[in-house]
């Protein structure tokens, strides 16, 4: 599937926060959107996601405008991971992926037996089937996280939203959650992700699109992610260093100068 904005604008009330947005995600890809506090990031996804109405543009699903889309449509193609220190859940791990089936199963029925299989698939190829009998709201941070990952999961998407995965987690959970998303994208997933990291791009991405006031840029890691326009949009100096990791590979890292 092939998810494609053009020249969208969003915001709230009598201002536009974002305006002439422009860019695809394919399945198999990961776009990482790196951009300041308060750009809007969040905003340009809940317009995407149809929690606010689009102030101009379209949004297109493999040609098609969504527009007219019913939630329930929308739901199977395009699935989204919220940042999770932001859903309070009182369910079952369990429970809170079946969740995830709710676009499959009518307004008055119930979930079926194989909508209970999916759930426990999805969970055991994430490894957190350990978790099904736990209550969300007494997870870690990345536990949490993977769960959320779970319930967009089992709604069997084509293209996963998925706003800061990494935020609140500790270094080896934000590497654990990347590896994941890695993963998903290589089965065939399209994922769109925001980050404050400007090496989780690195890492991951197939491309990275930089939001700033004025416009978004967009291309391959290597010519987004530029000491230049991390001093432009964060305001701070950055050395970009190669790291050798064997086989001759080679990961590109940033290094902030704080002196
Ligand atoms: N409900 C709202 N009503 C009015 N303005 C809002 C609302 N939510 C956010 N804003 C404003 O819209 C702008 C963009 O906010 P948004 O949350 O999209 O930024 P962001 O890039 O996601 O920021 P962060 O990186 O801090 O999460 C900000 O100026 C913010 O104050």
């Amino acid at each position: 599937m092939k998810l494609e904005l053009s020249s969208v604008a969003c915001g709230y009330g009598g201002k536009n926060v974002l305006s002439g947005i422009s860019f695809s995600v394919s399945s198999g890809e990961i776009l990482c959107i790196l951009g300041p506090n308060g750009v809007g990031k969040t905003t340009l996804f809940k317009s995407v996601l149809g929690f606010l109405n689009l102030r101009g543009g379209e949004i297109r699903a493999d040609g098609e405008n969504v527009s007219g889309w019913s939630r329930r449509r929308f739901a199977r193609s395009i699935g989204y991971v919220p940042q999770a220190h932001n859903t309070p859940f009182p369910f079952t791990v369990f429970d809170v992926v079946l969740m995830g089936r709710t676009a499959y199963f009518g307004t008055f029925s119930t979930p079926g037996e194989q909508d209970r299989k999916i759930v426990e698939r999805v969970l055991e190829a994430l490894e957190i089937d350990c978790l099904r009998n736990r209550r969300f709201t007494e997870l870690s941070g990345g536990e949490r996280q993977m769960v959320l990952i779970a319930r967009a999961l089992a709604q069997k998407p084509k293209i996963l939203v998925m706003d800061e995965p990494t935020s609140n987690l500790d270094f080896g959970n934000q590497i654990r959650v990347l590896r994941r998303i890695k993963k998903l994208s290589q089965s065939g997933l399209g994922v769109v992700m925001t980050s404050h990291f400007p090496d989780h791009a690195f890492l991951c991405s197939s491309r990275v699109a930089l939001l700033r006031r004025g416009g978004l840029q967009i291309g391959a890691p290597d010519t987004i992610v530029t000491e230049k326009n991390l001093q432009d949009i964060y305001g701070v100096s950055v050395k970009i260093a190669e790291v050798s990791i064997g086989n001759g590979i080679g990961v590109k890292t940033c290094v902030p100068l704080i002196n």
